[in-house]
């Protein structure tokens, strides 16, 4: 396991998003203003949304490849819907399976103009996807030993799991190691993101998806 550590400071980030930043502060506002009441974020969330959910998010832009990737659990956008503002070259297709909130995903989607994304209303295990994707990507969805399941299968070989993970992503290595075999997840590193004074720190578990082993 290695552990690489990606500062964003302000500066790059600015330059990261470019002119794209209004759009993530117009979005970040419909949420401020709708997400509560609409059960997508808890009240003590509002005041540390830009940096705890929006900024958290936009940091793990940059490891995105041009593409198809996935959200598995969009709920209220996070990250796919910052991620989609955040990389316009990048095609996005958010899987979530709550009918509340696919409604808020497109609305997000026509208010903010985005002509990258597609809202699947499904459950990742019974998702059915045109093609397969390049990435996936999930946040505060399960543990790594439910997450696997779920999201490699939508991958083809070669692609990536990019998944935005707790403080205790390397427990929830040691437990998965099962599931990690299962999918043959190769060169997985957790990468901590954000140490910079912009966003709380997050850890991002990516690692490279494989053939699938038939099961017995
Ligand atoms: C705790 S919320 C997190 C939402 C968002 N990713 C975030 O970070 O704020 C978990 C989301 O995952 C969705 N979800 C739960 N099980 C799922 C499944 N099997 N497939 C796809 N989405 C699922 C829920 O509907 C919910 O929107």
């Amino acid at each position: 396991m290695t552990n690489n550590t990606i500062e964003v400071e302000p500066a790059v980030a600015a330059e990261l998003l470019g002119d794209r930043i209004e759009l993530l502060r117009q979005f970040t506002e419909n949420l401020s203003a709708r997400g509560e009441e609409l059960g997508l974020i808890g009240p003590l969330e509002l005041p540390r949304i830009w940096t705890r959910h929006i900024l958290n998010c936009a940091i793990v832009a940059p490891l995105l490849r041009p593409g198809l990737v996935g959200d598995v659990g969009s709920g209220a956008g996070l990250p796919g819907l910052v991620l989609a503002v955040a990389r316009p070259d990048v095609n996005f297709a958010l899987i979530e399976p709550m009918e509340r909130r696919v409604a808020w995903l497109n609305d997000q989607v026509d208010e903010l103009g985005l002509v990258n994304v597609t809202v699947v209303r499904a459950r990742a295990e019974e998702v059915r996807l045109a093609d397969p994707l390049d990435q996936v990507t999930a946040r505060a969805v399960s543990s790594l030993q439910k997450l696997v399941p779920l999201t490699a299968p939508l991958v083809r070989p070669g692609g990536e799991l990019v998944l935005m993970k707790g403080a205790a992503v390397d427990n929830e290595i040691v437990a998965a190691q099962k599931q990690l075999r299962k999918y043959r997840i190769s060169l997985p590193e957790v990468l901590v993101l954000g140490t910079g004074v912009l966003s709380e720190e997050t850890r991002v578990f990516r690692a490279t998806v494989g053939e699938r082993v038939p099961a017995n």
